[in-house]
């Protein structure tokens, strides 16, 4: 079954010790740097509205204080909110009761750290198996399930090495088998990536994609790297001093930024490997012409299949290979220029 929704609404975070008697005056105006300075207290979140849908990955991008633990952390109710709700199939976790809660957070959630938090004295193996053995799983059972995701995550042979023997992007391997050994529906995934190198940093959203695809695991998946967000995200919603500034597809936030905050920040942004051909294509006009393309295939994608077939026009077709339209390589190619860079290069 797909995993469930969860929906974010209304929610504030007023970190300090009369969070509750900020909210009007926020919701009336009160800007953050007021609160802080006259009363003491931080405004963390404010007035967040986020749909995360089932079985996606919903990135939560934004700058370092925009909010992004803060959120996250509330999802399973590490931090309680000063006002709103956090809904999971429903139901608000923020009025679980701790039993409810205790069961929501071992059976429905998994997290996966920045620093790994893994214990240094187990071996990849007692790593992995340890959300079960707290869950009172029989042994056998437990590793015989960890034993699996540790080959799934391409761990194979490392079962009984110390993290200390691994590197940063095997240690979070581990970190990763072990949150998908729960058999949680929710990942939660704090800059689960930002500590590793560039190259390890793609490996393992690679293998994040591949098992996404056959898993559709409810994903929050936090980042401070945009094309970390485009390359992983169903849905983006990007925070700025702790608000929403724009949420939406990869695709709709590059090709309309809400304002000039998103637009200096998808500047850029490689179109080419964002926007998918059925935003560009034009209306079909008799028989379909030349391959077929898929309506969702990125246009860095179409163009090099394109030019390899040395063909200048073809068709696009939908899910079900239906001709829906035509493309030629010059619309492409206009396509994936930004008008910012052209710009620039033109004043060059
Ligand atoms: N326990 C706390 N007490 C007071 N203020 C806090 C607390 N936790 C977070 N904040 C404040 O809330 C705001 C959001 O912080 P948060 O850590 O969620 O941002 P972030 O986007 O995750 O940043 P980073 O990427 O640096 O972790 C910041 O202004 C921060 O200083």
């Amino acid at each position: 079954m797909a995993s469930r929704a969860i929906e974010v609404k209304n929610l504030y975070k007023i970190f300090g010790p009369r969070g509750h008697e900020y909210i009007d005056p926020v919701k009336n105006g009160m800007s953050k740097a007021e609160l802080n300075e006259k009363y003491g207290h931080v405004l963390g979140l404010q007035d967040i509205n986020i749909p995360m849908p089932g079985g996606c990955i919903t990135v939560v991008m934004g700058l370092s204080g925009s909010g992004k633990s803060t959120l996250i952390r509330h999802i399973n109710r590490l931090i309680d909110p000063t006002a709103g709700e956090v809904l999971y199939d429903g139901v608000d976790v923020c009025k679980m009761n701790q039993n409810d809660l205790r069961q929501f957070r071992r059976h429905k959630t998994a997290m996966v750290f920045q620093k790994f938090a893994l214990l240094p004295h187990r071996t990849v193996l007692e790593n992995t198996v340890y959300g079960l053995e707290i869950q009172g799983i029989d042994q056998r059972e437990s590793e015989k399930r960890a034993l699996g995701w540790i080959d799934r995550v391409g761990l194979k042979g490392f079962e009984k090495h110390y993290p200390n023997q691994l590197s940063g992007g095997m240690q979070q391997r581990v970190g990763l088998a072990r949150a998908l050994t729960n058999d949680a529906e929710i990942l939660l995934m704090d800059e689960a990536y930002s500590a590793l190198d560039p190259l390890i940093r793609v490996d393992m959203q690679t293998v994040l994609l591949e098992l996404q695809k056959e898993l559709k695991k409810t994903v929050v998946f936090i980042t401070h790297d945009l094309d970390e967000a485009l390359r992983l995200g169903d849905k983006i919603a990007i925070l700025r001093d702790g608000r929403v500034v724009q949420q939406g597809t990869g695709q709709e936030i590059v090709l309309a930024p809400a304002d000039d905050y998103i637009t200096a920040f998808v500047k850029e942004v490689n179109r080419g490997r964002v926007v998918h051909v059925a935003t560009i294509m034009r209306p079909l006009s008799g028989n379909p012409e030349g391959l077929a393309i898929a309506a969702d295939a990125v246009l860095e994608a179409a163009a090099r299949t394109m030019t390899s077939a040395h063909i200048n026009t073809a068709h696009v077709v939908d899910a079900h290979g239906r001709p829906i339209g035509a493309i030629d390589l010059q619309t492409i190619i206009s396509a994936m220029v930004t008008p910012t860079s052209y710009g620039d290069r033109e004043a060059a």
